[in-house]
């Protein structure tokens, strides 16, 4: 089980204020499970885990299977919420080097529908001129103009390159029931589709179709990561107390924080594959509480490779950050530092321990560095990557953010600062419907 430590925060906030949130989070939790709060529309995700039946992961796992018997490689087309959940999941699982592997047991990977670049998409298409490829479109929505763009070009490709009958096997969609451009076209093709329930905002869909069939087709164990969620789910309930409930702590511990002056989180891990858990968070977070002119600033590092680059900023730079690090127990793999008769290099003090070992004393070294610096550290702990402690993972940070946000008085399921761009975009490029704002932009350049 994942565990949460806040003691390196005391130094800086106190005990005795972060347990007096204990009332205000019992209300936020009540919130939550009745229903009473702002944004009640979108808590689909709440008992989610624990909600998802055999027979739907069966289906899911049966439409994995077809993608993988029928494709080398698999493109995942989504932005935000509808692929940063699978990729996190997905990359923390998976060899680092797994598209350079020659043996492969599951379809490559790849991503596309989350940028508008040509070189990008050009590239892509490119790559897949020789490929057995399918495609899983992932937009709530289906209007996104980033993922239907990336889905347009691929569609043709697909059909060009391996046949209508051969596509409408091998590209899948997942959509809403009724609404958008995707369902449209998923029911007039014949594509098999998965719906996101309407109640499930999309930062919170990782345990849904969104997340669950690639992570299925890139051939990890969803029932394992729904299992962990679920425990995760238990652990954070309403009725365990603020004292055991890890979610309840968190919200508490990073909203005094962010009173007290600290007003940005780097999430920290020492373990490349967790970049996208980070990426995920971000979206997590920034989107639920950024709003009203309020919200902590959800940033990320890597470390150590940050430590070379971002360190010193951490280190001495303005006191207004503080630090929540993602740290793994176990590693998969076993790999000592070798005796060298010269020792050149110097390194012979490290000859015959783990290089985990070394990871593990760098973390320990940068978190004393840290606190000493003046960066309030909380730290959780992950027994190992797996699918059941990554499910744990997903929805200790779903359900603290859904505390967290109603601590902070926002809504924290909506997201109407995101509108902005895409109405100016759409001005800027003549989308009909726009012809007023074209004008108005027109005249502002
Ligand atoms: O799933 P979609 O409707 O395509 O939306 C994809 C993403 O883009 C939107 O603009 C929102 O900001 C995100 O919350 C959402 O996850």
């Amino acid at each position: 089980m994942i565990s949460l430590n806040i003691e390196k925060t005391f130094g800086f906030i106190s005990k005795e204020k972060v347990f007096a949130y204990e009332t205000e989070v019992k209300a936020a939790q009540e919130m939550l499970e009745k229903g009473t709060g702002k944004g009640n529309d979108f808590l689909g995700w709440l008992h989610l885990p624990s909600s998802i039946s055999k027979e739907h992961l069966a289906d899911l796992k049966a439409t994995a299977q077809v993608l993988k018997d029928n494709c080398e490689v698999v493109i995942v087309a989504g932005i935000g919420g509808s692929y940063l959940g699978a990729r996190a999941v997905i990359e923390a699982l998976s060899n680092s080097f797994t598209w350079l592997q020659e043996k492969k047991t599951a379809p490559i990977m790849i991503y596309a529908g989350h940028n508008i670049s040509e070189d990008y998409l050009f590239e892509l298409t490119e790559y897949l001129k020789d490929k057995k490829f399918g495609v899983i479109n992932i937009s709530k929505s289906g209007t996104t103009t980033e993922t239907a763009l990336a889905f347009r070009l691929l569609k043709k490709q697909c059909e060009d390159q391996r046949g209508k009958e051969t596509a409408k096997k091998v590209i899948v969609a997942i959509t809403d029931a009724k609404k958008g451009a995707a369902r449209v076209t998923a029911d007039k093709e014949g594509y098999k589709t998965f719906i996101i329930p309407d109640n499930v905002g999309g930062r919170f869909s990782v345990l849904t179709p969104v997340g669950l069939l690639p992570i299925a087709v890139a051939g990890f164990d969803i029932e394992k990561l729904v299992a962990g969620a679920a425990e995760m789910e238990k652990a954070c309930g309403c009725d365990v107390p603020f004292d055991k409930n890890p979610a309840a702590i968190y919200a508490a511990t990073r909203n005094e924080l962010y009173k007290s002056g600290k007003k940005i989180e780097i999430l920290v891990n020492f373990c490349p594959k967790l970049h996208y858990v980070s990426e995920w968070w971000k979206q997590l977070y920034g989107e639920s509480e950024g709003k009203d002119n309020k919200g902590i600033f959800p940033a990320s590092v890597d470390f150590s490779t940050d430590l070379h680059s971002m360190g010193q900023w951490i280190q001495e730079g303005e006191r207004t950050i503080f630090e929540t690090v993602i740290s793994v127990e176990k590693v998969d793999h076993k790999l000592e530092v070798p005796f060298d008769e010269a020792n050149l290099d110097g390194l012979n003090f490290l000859a015959g321990k783990r290089v985990d070992e070394v990871n593990k004393m760098a973390e320990l070294g940068t978190q004393l560095a840290h606190v000493d610096g003046g960066v309030p550290n909380m730290r959780i702990v992950l027994p190992e990557l797996s699918e059941y402690n990554i499910g744990e993972l997903l929805y200790f940070f779903e359900k603290a953010c859904g505390i967290s946000g109603y601590l902070l008085e926002v809504n924290p399921f909506n997201q109407p600062g995101v509108e902005a761009y895409k109405k100016n975009m759409f001005a800027l490029l003549n989308k009909p419907g726009y012809e007023e704002e074209s004008k108005a932009i027109q005249a502002k350049l």
